[in-house]
């Protein structure tokens, strides 16, 4: 029956077959009513939305910068992900995919997108959530060990074959006498933690030489695009080897020489990136060496004075001058003991009476699943608290990881009751918090932030993909967001930036458009620690926004300004393409 009038049939044809039928015209009042309550629905949904201000309040020329971003959006959605487009990825892979497909598949492509160049661009306001440790380029610290004079590479057995390889982890370190040549890591005779020059290992690695050294060394330290793609192996497995990324990492990064010259790497790449300001967090577990010294520092007052001491260089170059500056949210590694957890924290004490304006807050980080919950914290967590206030620094506040979990009623799903309850400003990762409506509307009412890393989740395999991501509940419930890229070091972005997290975030949610995105760069620079606050303080100042009258409020109109210029921007660049034309 069915086919015969639907491809020849023209549309009077088709009109008067649906009178005939009596099937009511979509412009018959009673369908248009019913159309209207749907939009009606709809409006009062948007109303509960955590942008609908910033939405708004947006000025003509934003709007028309989101009117054009929009439609380069679905224009790339048409032309670089399907088949019909004959230079698509899709093309090659003869499957239509779509734009929010895995990242490590996608990130070429993105990379070569008209919005990624928007992107690029845009300011981001702050990087509120990051580890410090996986912040850096693994190829360029890689080859500046190779460069740092007196560097050294050994393993607890030697590293001969692949299995070895991917068995054992490859440690570095200062050493004042050089090795003896002859001693190779990669024979069968190497004795387990005899030192080698990393140069010379470089030389003789037997696969392809310093680059096949520096590739081993890459895929060791990060979550490789096939480990990423291995959802069926869940979470448990990536954390397995993401942990010792960080095991090998520390060895690298904290070594004087190469800290200072990463920090000042990363601050660049972050003002390139259109970031202004960053809370780090760093996991106070590490040793940490002084240049030319083989004996580890007791405790960390190097590595702070070595941050002031970049920072500042960095804030009187004319790359950093508009630098806003960066401070560090002390961490320790949840899965720790009371004991050690205690001693971590009388040392964040300890170098906040020295740095007060480095040390921002206090967090616990590790998987989250693996490790203790808050709820079994808690007695530490008050200690710290009261130590905080008899020592005289005043408060050092919590900005927890909490609910970074596929559970539903586990204990992790279940830390972000007592992050909630404890007092945290904003919430790392809260990527379990869209099943709790009564916690959304806390932290909606008490002003949290919850420091979202879509990149990070999916590669850690939480979500497959941006597309199944839960940061649109967030946003529909009224919960405030910011965007952050947690690990782009190690988990494939592959370097500082933000701009693969607010790509994802733009092109994989239809709700969200450019204003959407703009909405939650502000809120980065709304929830910034940037100063010491009270509890009191900080609610009232981060209620104020923009309307304040302390640097918050400052920054925030700043941000506004870049804003408004990068919406002029597009409007210049892109605004010659509102023709609608898709072939472009
Ligand atoms: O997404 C995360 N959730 C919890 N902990 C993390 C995450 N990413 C990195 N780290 C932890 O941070 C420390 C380095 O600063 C490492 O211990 C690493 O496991």
């Amino acid at each position: 029956m069915a086919n015969h009038m639907s491809q020849d049939s023209s549309l009077e044809e088709d009109e008067q077959w649906a009178r005939d039928e009596g099937i009511p015209s979509l412009s018959d009042p009673f369908i248009q009513k019913y159309f209207q309550g749907v939009d009606t629905l709809i409006d009062q949904e948007n109303k509960h939305r955590s942008d609908k201000d910033f939405r708004e309040l947006l000025s003509p020329m934003a709007q028309e910068a989101c009117a054009i971003v929009n439609q380069i959006r679905f224009a790339e959605q048409q032309t670089l992900w399907t088949t019909s487009f004959e230079d698509s990825l899709a093309h090659e892979t003869r499957q239509d995919l779509y734009p929010g497909m895995m990242f490590t598949l996608a990130k070429e492509r993105i990379e070569s997108s008209k919005l990624w160049q928007i992107v690029r661009k845009m300011p981001k306001g702050t990087l509120l959530h990051c580890h410090l440790e996986a912040m850096v380029d693994l190829e360029w610290v890689f080859n500046e060990a190779l460069k740092t004079p007196g560097m050294h590479i050994s393993a607890a057995g030697s590293l001969y074959d692949q299995t070895s390889r991917d068995a054992l982890l490859p440690v570095f370190q200062y050493r004042k006498t050089p090795a003896a040549a002859e001693i190779s890591i990669w024979s069968e005779s190497y004795k387990p933690n005899t030192w080698v020059s990393v140069a010379d290992a470089a030389a003789s690695f037997p696969d392809g030489g310093k680059l096949g050294f520096l590739a081993y060394l890459m895929a060791r330290c990060s979550i490789t695009p096939a480990e990423s793609l291995r959802h069926h192996y869940g979470p448990n497995d990536i954390w397995d080897k993401f942990t010792k990324c960080f095991l090998v990492l520390d060895t690298v990064l904290y070594y004087e020489p190469i800290l200072r010259a990463f920090l000042q790497r990363m601050f660049t790449q972050l003002v390139d990136d259109g970031v202004r300001y960053v809370d780090i967090r760093a996991a106070f577990a590490f040793n940490y060496y002084k240049e030319g010294s083989q004996l580890p520092e007791d405790g960390y007052s190097e590595v702070f004075r070595v941050l002031n001491e970049e920072l500042e260089k960095f804030q009187s170059s004319p790359t950093g001058k508009d630098f806003w500056g960066a401070r560090m949210i002390w961490t320790t590694i949840r899965s720790f003991s009371d004991r050690d957890i205690i001693a971590s924290m009388k040392e964040c004490i300890a170098i906040k009476e020295v740095y007060p304006h480095l040390i921002a807050g206090f967090d616990l980080v590790g998987h989250e699943d693996g490790g203790r919950s808050l709820s079994s914290l808690v007695p530490v967590l008050f200690w710290f608290r009261k130590a905080c206030a008899q020592s005289g620094v005043g408060n050092i506040p919590f900005f927890f990881h909490a609910g970074e979990t596929l559970g539903t009623g586990s204990d992790t799903d279940l830390n972000l009751f007592d992050a909630v309850l404890l007092g945290t400003r904003r919430i790392g990762h809260g990527f379990s918090l869209y099943k709790h409506p009564l916690l959304m509307n806390m932290v909606r009412d008490k002003r949290l932030c919850v420091e979202c890393c879509p990149i990070s989740n999916e590669v850690l395999r939480l979500t497959h993909s941006i597309s199944s991501h839960p940061l649109p509940a967030l946003l529909a419930q009224g919960v405030p967001v910011a965007l952050c890229n947690d690990d782009p070091g190690i988990l494939g972005q592959g370097r500082a930036g933000m701009s693969h997290d607010f790509w994802q975030a733009l092109q994989g949610i239809e709700s969200l458009g450019l204003e959407g995105l703009g909405s939650l760069a502000e809120n980065s620079v709304r929830w910034a620690a940037f100063e010491d606050q009270d509890t009191k303080e900080w609610t009232e100042d981060i209620k104020n926004g923009a309307y304040g009258t302390r640097l918050r409020a400052q920054r925030m109109k700043e941000w506004k300004k870049d804003w408004e210029r990068f919406c002029q921007w597009v409007v210049m660049e892109f605004g010659v393409d509102m023709d609608g034309d898709l072939e472009e």
